[in-house]
């Protein structure tokens, strides 16, 4: 049997163990709340994150580290990706030989503007073959009712993404692999910024055809800059690019549009932020992108429209209104 750890007791770390669980895989789910990890470990329940989920008997869990890393073959890292450089860093000596790194994060890191999968690499002196990334339309509430779902396993290696797919296969959860890790990484980072900008058109009361809008400008605006690093383009017309775009803008259990969605309303983005539960990684994402997409020679509007919001440069509205007020230009071609 295979064994995984996962680091991580949020959302989407507790439903990523109970998938593991159920696919068979011999799991430890890692927190630093211990209040969290015993109601994990001896009643199934993470009322904060998880509230009414009865979790499935087969997770170990614990604030052990070394006891949860002792020999796993699987490590699945689940914590707010800017501080995952800090938070990984002491587990490096904690890793059994030949493990593989599997990502569940979807953010690009301020500063350095590295993927999620490249920040693992440096700080734990991975090579790629041995870094994996999980990402596509999986909002944790709904797997962890076991709502069918599929999803896409990235990695260099063939190897690696076949293994971390037969870990983690169950009658609900379906996974895909898929060699372009820097397409799958992107657009799950990139959908986080375009689901703020659909939540505040949301929030500011316009309909269905100003959030498709945005929505289909968006993932084309996700798919130029992923061109331009190298990204193939059938990604983004699969799971991870326009179905993980659809499920975040659409659902009210995204994080990142509700935080959106307080903003159209007229809250601040610190009232957003504390009326969001969880991380809205599109936040701070937002400004990695932009940067990244100037020293490509990309434009990309409504992360620019985002991003000057989120600081409070120009009113909610600008996102909506910046697309619209560019040059006419043909959609194709
Ligand atoms: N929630 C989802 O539906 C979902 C789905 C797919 C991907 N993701 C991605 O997974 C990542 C985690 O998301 P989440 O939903 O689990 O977030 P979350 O906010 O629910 O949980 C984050 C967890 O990280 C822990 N954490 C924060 N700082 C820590 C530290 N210094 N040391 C140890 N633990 C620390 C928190 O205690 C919390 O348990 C994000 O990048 C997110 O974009 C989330
Ligand atoms: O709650 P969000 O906005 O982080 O979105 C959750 C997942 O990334 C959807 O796949």
């Amino acid at each position: 049997m295979t064994r995984a750890a996962v680091l991580g007791a949020g959302a989407w770390g507790t439903t990523f163990a109970a998938v593991l669980a159920d696919a068979g895989t011999d799991v430890t789910l890692w927190g630093r709340d211990e209040a969290v990890i015993r109601a994990v470990r001896d009643e199934r329940r993470h009322d904060t994150s998880l509230p009414g989920i009865e979790l499935p008997a087969g997770i170990h869990a614990t604030t052990d580290a070394t006891e949860a890393l002792a020999d796993a073959e699987l490590v699945v890292i689940a914590v707010p990706s800017q501080r995952a450089r800090a938070i990984l860093e002491p587990f490096r000596p904690l890793l059994a030989d030949h493990a593989l790194a599997v990502s569940l994060m979807k953010g690009i890191e301020l500063g350095t503007h590295e993927r999620m999968s490249q920040v693992i690499s440096e700080v734990w002196g991975l090579p790629d073959d041995r870094v994996t990334v999980v990402s596509g339309p999986n909002l944790a509430r709904e797997i962890a009712e076991r709502q069918p779902t599929a999803t896409v396993v990235a990695s260099t290696s063939t190897e690696a993404a076949e293994r971390v797919a037969a870990a983690t296969a169950s009658s609900y959860f379906r996974p895909y692999t898929n060699a372009d890790v820097v397409g799958v990484e992107l657009s799950g980072a990139y959908k986080n910024v375009i689901a703020v900008g659909v939540g505040v058109a949301d929030g500011l009361g316009y309909g269905h055809n100003t959030t498709a809008t945005v929505i289909t400008r968006g993932l084309a605006e996700i798919t130029r800059l992923g061109l331009a690093l190298g990204a193939r383009p059938e990604t983004f017309s699969g799971l991870a690019g326009m179905g993980d775009l659809i499920a975040t803008c659409a659902s009210p259990l995204s994080r990142n549009h509700t935080l959106g969605a307080h903003i159209g309303r007229g809250a601040s983005l610190e009232e957003a932020i504390t009326l969001t539960r969880g991380t809205a990684e599109g936040v701070k994402t937002a400004q990695s992108i932009r940067e990244l997409a100037a020293s490509a020679g990309v434009e990309v509007p409504i992360c620019d429209g985002v991003v000057r919001m989120l600081s409070g440069e120009v009113p909610p509205s600008t996102v909506v209104e910046t697309l619209l007020s560019r040059p006419r230009k043909a959609e194709v071609g």
